[in-house]
């Protein structure tokens, strides 16, 4: 089972109502993003206005709550989430992790309030610069993905994608070797085959992200076990997200 590349824009704290038109410019290519699964994550704010805008594209959400509803002033749920029109949460971002004190632990109860919402998820994982330096970048990653990632799930590959981001990549313009991404996502691989099964686990897609651009973006996918890419800065503009879209459709067809 192979799963078409997957595209996603994290907007992270950016965008206004301002910007719908540029997830409208993303929609519109429709013809492009048929061989190509792309999809936007744009700020609480938008989900709904994008949703209602976008017909082609997925749109999801870049955290939520792992409880389904209560005290917990200024969080939102997996369910509200599913029902502004998300179809998928990205979990365990490095900035969430950082700003937020989010454990790998909290990440997990995240996983389950998504899947019990309906949603599919984007967890993150990613190493500091020091641990790569130290030589550890590959055991401090699976670690935090085997306490992430949830214990079981019957369709993972359909419902399930890991976003391998080294923090010192995410808007630094530096990028891992693909050599590095390689190693990485043969890693996290190997896990997902230990955890989901062969068929389910083998499928998963692994997306990078840190510094993903128009110009790099055909290496990076091209490169094995690559599923995809979660890009932040350049997928502020129809035309830039644009530009790794189309460098997904050309791997695909090559
Ligand atoms: O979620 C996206 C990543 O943090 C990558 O951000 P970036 O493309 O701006 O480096």
């Amino acid at each position: 089972m192979a799963l078409r590349p997957y595209i996603v824009g994290n907007w992270k704290m950016n965008g206004t109502r301002s910007m719908l038109s540029e997830a409208r410019s993303i929609d519109r290519s429709a013809q492009r993003l048929m061989k190509v699964e792309v999809a936007l994550a744009p700020p609480y704010t938008l989900i709904h206005p994008v949703h209602r805008e976008a017909e082609q594209i997925g749109v999801g959400a870049q955290d939520c709550h792992h409880e389904v509803e209560g005290a917990h002033t200024g969080d939102i749920s997996a369910t509200m989430l599913a029902d502004a029109g998300a179809k998928f949460v990205i979990l365990g971002h490095s900035e969430r992790r950082q700003n937020h004190g989010e454990t790998d632990e909290l990440v997990n109860a995240k996983c389950h309030a998504a899947i019990s919402a309906g949603l599919k998820l984007i967890v993150c994982c990613g190493e500091a610069e020091e641990t790569r330096n130290a030589g550890n970048a590959e055991p401090f990653v699976i670690a935090q993905l085997r306490t992430s990632l949830p214990e079981t799930l019957d369709d993972a590959a359909e419902r399930l994608a890991v976003a391998y981001e080294p923090i010192w990549a995410i808007g630094t313009g530096r990028t891992a070797t693909t050599d590095d991404i390689a190693a990485m996502h043969g890693a996290i691989r190997a896990l997902l085959v230990e955890r989901f099964g062969e068929e389910q686990g083998g499928a998963v897609r692994i997306l990078y992200g840190g510094s993903v651009k128009p110009e790099n973006a055909r290496e990076i996918l091209e490169t094995a076990d690559v599923g995809g890419a979660l890009v932040g800065g350049a997928s502020l503009t129809a035309e830039s997200f644009l530009g790794i879209v189309a460098a997904g459709a050309d791997v695909q067809e090559s």
